[in-house]
């Protein structure tokens, strides 16, 4: 039944709207600081902050120093953290055996902020690409990204990073049948607890540019992702990713990008009721912060109007590289 409304000016909807405290009173949707997970940066060196000149306001830090701000960021309350290395061109090569190397800068990372901050939940992103001679989430062989043998070498790269102490794998990769695998592997190696958030609706987006840079990828990317990103023309074929990777045993599902694809995030929570996330990449975070500083939009209201959207589409949460400014907000 439609919402019963009194005619004009028995009902006047301005009411509800004429204070603060009113409009707080029916405000349907927030943003809490439990909704953020900040992606960060890291990479080799010490005492290191590298600015990241296509993502104003991020850099790329060394351990000690990415240590220090997983700590800040749990003092704020973000519930979790993913990382993302910068891996030095000399390792990547064909066969990515550096994404599973126990040594490699994610798993000593991940050791290395668990002792410092055991608070905060740590998320890792498995997909190959920065490792990759050739800027591939896959392996390459003959021109062809190939899915089998990508997905074997996930299932190391998983196991390497729960072993170091992971609480939340985020396959990013797109292939067919990881999450299964990633599964399997994770029960019958003792990491019954180890959360899978699938990156299962993932776009194959010009909004992740700036990416590309901060991780090093751009340089080396041949190509493009098309062949296992998804069409950005496609709704149903999202539904049918996620109920797919939902079956093989993941415990969270993101839609990626974030801001264009909001009709898909509230499709997945609409039709599956599982809890659901949003990447609000690097482009969109990007556009936000110059238009900021050009003195275009107000990049704070912005930003936290861009947070509260994703509640509204129905996201239980957001993957932001806003989080630690927008705690700050929020926590007043
Ligand atoms: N598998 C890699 C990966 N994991 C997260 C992002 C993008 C994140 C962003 O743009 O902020 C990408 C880039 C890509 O698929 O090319």
């Amino acid at each position: 039944m439609p919402p019963v409304q009194a005619p004009f000016p028995h009902a006047r909807p301005r009411r509800l709207r004429a204070s603060p405290a009113r409009r707080a009173l029916v405000r349907e949707n927030t943003l809490t600081v439990d909704d953020l997970i900040w992606p960060v940066f890291v990479r080799a060196g010490e005492g290191i902050e590298e600015p990241i000149a296509s993502m104003p306001g991020m850099v790329r830090r060394s351990i000690d120093k990415l240590t220090d701000a997983a700590r800040e960021a749990e003092a704020l309350g973000i519930p979790a953290i993913c990382i993302f290395p910068y891996t030095d061109p000399s390792l990547k090569t064909a066969d990515c055996a550096e994404a599973w190397n126990p040594e490699n800068l994610t798993n000593r990372a991940i050791r290395t902020i668990k002792q410092a901050a055991p608070n905060i939940a740590i998320m890792t992103d498995v997909a190959l690409d920065p490792y990759n001679i050739n800027g591939h989430d896959g392996f390459v062989i003959d021109g062809e990204i190939r899915n089998d043998e990508t997905v074997e070498a996930l299932v190391k790269m998983t196991l390497a990073q729960a072993e170091a102490g992971a609480d939340i794998i985020g396959p990013s990769d797109m292939m067919d049948g990881r999450i299964g695998a990633l599964r399997q592997a994770l029960e019958s190696s003792g990491y019954q607890n180890v959360t899978i958030m699938s990156y299962s609706a993932k776009y194959a987006s010009a909004y992740y540019g700036p990416f590309r840079d901060a991780v090093g990828a751009s340089g080396a990317l041949k190509g493009d992702k098309k062949t296992y990103q998804m069409d950005p023309g496609n709704s149903d074929e999202a539904m049918r990713m996620i109920a797919r990777d939902l079956s093989e045993g993941a415990d969270m599902v993101m839609v990626k990008p974030g801001q264009p694809y909001l009709d898909i995030c509230h499709r997945v929570k609409t039709e599956f009721q599982v809890p659901t996330f949003a990447y609000q990449v690097s482009g969109e975070y990007a556009m936000i912060q110059a238009a900021a500083q050009n003195g275009w939009v107000d990049g704070e209201t912005v930003m936290m109007e861009s947070l509260l959207a994703f509640k509204r589409a129905g996201c239980d949460g957001v993957l932001t590289y806003f989080a630690p400014a927008a705690a700050r907000i929020l926590n007043g």
